[in-house]
């Protein structure tokens, strides 16, 4: 027999399990063991917690009908051997532990197989992909750095790394062996990132790319866009004459209207992935009716933009996040030779593979073919909901064709077990997935329904109201309010069982934040990209204007009255000043509090900024004038008078936990953008000034969990992508899917793209007669994309499920869906 090196799976009745189990398990070595008694063996609570030790415990009979089962790291002595496991699987334990063959047979495929692992939600994909790394680690000791994995957010790397640096040391901790503390050490060299942060890695790896030089950089070039667009446009009116006579055309839209829209519409065909070759090829048709001169402008502007932005890209040595993986595809041929330069890589995993591009496969596919690295992807076609970005719920089809064209093969396995949410709440769902399934509406057939294994513990776990209420009227909210207080009180334990509010959209985020703040509800909102918006940036900007510009009184007044001084001042008290800036510095630089002059300390920091680095002196006006301390007073002094009865001490703290956390991201960021750069106050100013207006992709660090105490959570359906809450509330079903004021619609066909455009302006609509055609597509996959959002929301739930089914609409929103369920008036 083989020694193992990763796993073995033993039946065995109690007298006869092998004495080496012990030994085999201190050495790291998995046991899943069917056995009908554990006596003798224990204890074993650290191997089972360390996921090393599977028992399950089967009657002697059932244990002598199998016969001595022994498998070694999931290599089968015959057909027979395998077909058994699967009958233990089809056992019910005694102690409820069912097996899983299916995660067995993924984590135990063998290692040098592509593998794509479909799986329905819950199901531990990503448990599954932290075994098999540890299986690749120990069958074929490939080292980490050799293996990358690419999941779809920063937020889902950062959780991959934690959990699998948990599962090395869990391991430590049970064995003592020092190996898995060498795991933990080379674990950052394992490249856990977003496909961007991959590709540009691989790209500074490469060296070079075509048309740039050695050290290329990364710009998001959204303000040169704009500029690029609105020359485009000037450049256009010019060549039609009168300028005048040419805007009077265009349907009493301003002038940066257009430039807005057109700046929309470049930006929609830059998400879907398109070359500069399809731009200038693009099928525009025929305008409707007074839609001639816009239609004219976009049809031929694009391709203009296109070529001055690839110049300015060269001119700069820059290149767009956007053209990472694009231009990583173009190196074909001798070039490929490039990537020998990079660091080697074995194994690539990609988590949530139903949501990545065509130009990301074709990336994965070109690495396949210059590495001959084995493909690890996990994911979910049900829980595709990236269309806005390109993604194609298609994906697991395309990166099969494509590997077949290279003469290469992927296994496909899939995984049906949920151990999220409970039994009785799986059925429930059941009963609206399946309906969609049948009306087409979700890709879910018989295998697709989910087994749950976790009984159901809480009453009224499936839950649905179907009020009518006017959108946002005062009814709706004080409803939406009682049942998330109810929600938020029965809970067992606050600390550990999490109420998520999950909406669409970070509009209704929004609103319902206002809601539960007015009605004295923490939350914690999610919606992403909003870390320039938030206090601690606005503060330390208000910092640096006013340290840049000392005798704008406005510049002043802000600084003042930011979490780095003690007054707050009013408006008002300036306006017997009658905007005289002599008097309004004056009157600014001699405020006392205390019978201290408030100004007195910032003429010290100015007088330092002559001399020293302008970051350390930021950082020392932080370090004396405590802006978190201060924030946190003036939260809770505001929670105290807006609610005077509660304790609002826990609120403020974590209100202030999140300004440290975005000061402290602030100052990696700045950090970061300066690195090579001597900063100066001016530079600090325009960047964080520019990054305020447009940037809307940085998101605020993350609170611990236990920090947010017993906060309500809400957030988009796209952020609570692989996260489980105990409760999930859907309190808004009636806002339709698709109510355009402005689009452009792309479709492929064939070679070519089409493109259609449609602007709402007043009662009219503009456009082109291509849009006519393609909004009836875009209608059906619109309806589609819904139900996978639906799905999603729904299966982040492990004990309840409440929905407030509105039933104020009934058309073309989740009510419709939801009300598609059979005996939907009595669920
Ligand atoms: N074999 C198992 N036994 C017990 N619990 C498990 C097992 N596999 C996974 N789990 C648990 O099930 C839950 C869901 O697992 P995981 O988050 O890995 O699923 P997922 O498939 O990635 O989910 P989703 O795609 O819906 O986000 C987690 O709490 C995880 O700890």
């Amino acid at each position: 027999m083989n020694t193992p090196k990763h796993s073995v799976l033993l039946v065995a009745l109690q007298g006869e399990v092998p004495g080496d189990v012990r030994c085999l398990l201190a050495e790291g070595i998995k046991v899943i063991l069917f056995t009908d008694s554990t006596e003798g063996l224990e204890p074993l609570d650290s191997y089972k917690k360390a996921n090393l030790l599977h028992v399950h415990l089967l009657t002697a009979v059932e244990v002598a009908r199998f016969g001595m089962l022994h498998i070694v790291d999931g290599h089968f002595k015959s057909l027979g051997e395998r077909r058994q496991l699967e009958k233990l699987a089809n056992i019910s334990p005694l102690n409820g532990k069912r097996f899983n063959v299916e995660q067995y047979l993924v984590e135990h495929a063998p290692p040098q197989m592509h593998l794509n692992v479909k799986a329905g939600a819950g199901t531990g994909k990503t448990t599954v992909m932290v075994q098999r790394i540890l299986y690749i680690l120990h069958v074929t000791g490939v080292p980490l750095k050799e293996m990358a994995m690419i999941t779809f957010t920063r937020e889902a790397s950062h959780r991959m790394f934690q959990k699998l640096r948990e599962a090395f040391y869990l391991r430590f901790e049970a064995t003592g062996a020092l190996k898995y503390l060498q795991y933990i050490e080379e674990l950052p060299k394992m490249q856990i990132s977003t496909i961007h942060s991959f590709a540009r890695k691989l790209i500074k790896d490469l060296g070079a790319i075509e048309g740039f030089g050695s050290n290329v950089r990364i710009k998001s070039f959204k303000m040169e866009r704009k500029q690029i667009i609105e020359d485009q446009i000037n450049h256009w009116m010019e060549m039609q004459g009168d300028p005048q006579n040419v805007l009077s055309k265009f349907n009493g839209m301003m002038i940066y209207e257009v430039i807005d829209i057109a700046n929309e519409y470049w930006e929609e065909m830059e998400k879907k992935g398109l070359n500069a070759e399809e731009i200038t090829n693009l099928q525009w048709g025929r305008a409707l009716e007074s839609s001639e001169a816009l239609h004219g402008l976009f049809s031929s502007i694009f391709p203009k933009c296109e070529t001055s932005l690839q110049q300015l890209k060269y001119d700069l040595n820059a290149i767009s996040l956007n053209d990472l993986t694009r231009q990583l595809n173009a190196i074909t041929g001798q070039q490929g030779a490039l990537f020998q330069n990079a660091s080697r890589l074995r194994y690539l995993f990609i988590d949530e593979f139903q949501d990545t591009d065509d130009i990301q496969i074709k990336l994965a596919v070109r690495l396949v073919e210059a590495y001959g690295l084995k493909l690890f992807v996990v994911g979910d076609i049900k829980q595709s909901i990236y269309r806005f970005r390109g993604a194609k719920y298609t994906a697991f089809d395309l990166l099969r064709i494509y590997l077949l064209k290279m003469g290469e093969r992927i296994k496909n396995y899939f995984l049906s077990t949920n151990y999220r949410s409970s039994v009785a709440l799986l059925e429930e769902m059941h009963a609206h997935f399946e309906k969609w399934g049948e009306e087409e509406l979700l890709p879910y057939g018989t295998k697709d329904h989910l087994h749950g294994v976790k009984p159901g513990t809480v009453r009224d776990h499936y839950w649905m109201a179907n009020p009518s209420f006017e959108r946002y009227s005062s009814e709706q909210a004080a409803y939406t309010v009682r049942k998330i207080r109810e929600a938020q009180t029965s809970l067992d334990d606050s600390n550990t069982e999490k109420v998520a509010l999950l909406v669409r959209t970070n509009k209704q985020a929004l609103q319902l934040r206002q809601w539960c703040e007015k009605a004295g509800i923490p939350v914690q909102l999610n919606i992403g990209g909003t870390f320039y918006l938030s206090r601690a940036v606005q503060d330390f900007h208000a910092l640096v204007k006013g340290l840049l510009f000392p005798d704008l009184p406005v510049a002043l007044l802000n600084m003042l009255n930011s979490s780095y001084s003690p007054v707050h001042l009013d408006w008002t008290v300036l306006t017997p000043l009658d905007g005289d800036e002599g008097k309004l510095l004056e009157f600014l630089k001699q405020v006392e509090v205390d019978g201290k002059r408030v100004y007195a300390p910032w003429e010290v920091y100015l007088e330092e900024l002559r001399i020293a680095p302008v970051l350390s002196v930021l950082r020392r006006i932080v370090e004396d004038r405590g802006p978190v301390q201060r924030y946190y007073h003036m939260e809770l002094q505001h929670l105290d008078v807006q609610f005077p009865d509660q304790d609002n001490r826990a609120e403020a703290k974590a209100r202030a936990l999140q300004y440290q956390l975005n000061l402290n991201h602030l100052f990696e960021l700045v950090h970061r953008q300066f690195s090579s750069e001597f900063v100066t106050l001016y530079a600090l100013q325009q960047w964080l000034q520019v990054q305020m207006s447009v940037n809307r992709d940085e998101d605020e660090p993350e609170l611990e969990e236990a920090a947010q105490a017993n906060r309500v959570q809400i957030m988009t359906v796209h952020k609570s992508k692989g996260l489980e809450f105990h409760t999930v509330l859907i309190p808004f079903t009636e806002p339709v899917f698709r109510f355009p004021q402005k689009e452009l619609l792309l479709e492929k066909e064939s070679t070519n793209w089409r493109a259609g455009w449609f602007i709402r302006k007043g009662e009219d609509p503009y456009g082109s007669l291509t849009h006519n055609e393609l909004e009836r597509n875009e209608d059906e996959e619109t309806q589609k994309e819904e139900t996978r959002l639906l799905y999603v929301a729904m299966t982040r739930a492990e004990s309840r499920l409440w929905i407030i089914a509105n039933r104020a609409k009934t058309y073309n929103n989740w009510y419709m869906l939801l009300a598609k369920r059979r005996n939907f008036a009595n669920a």
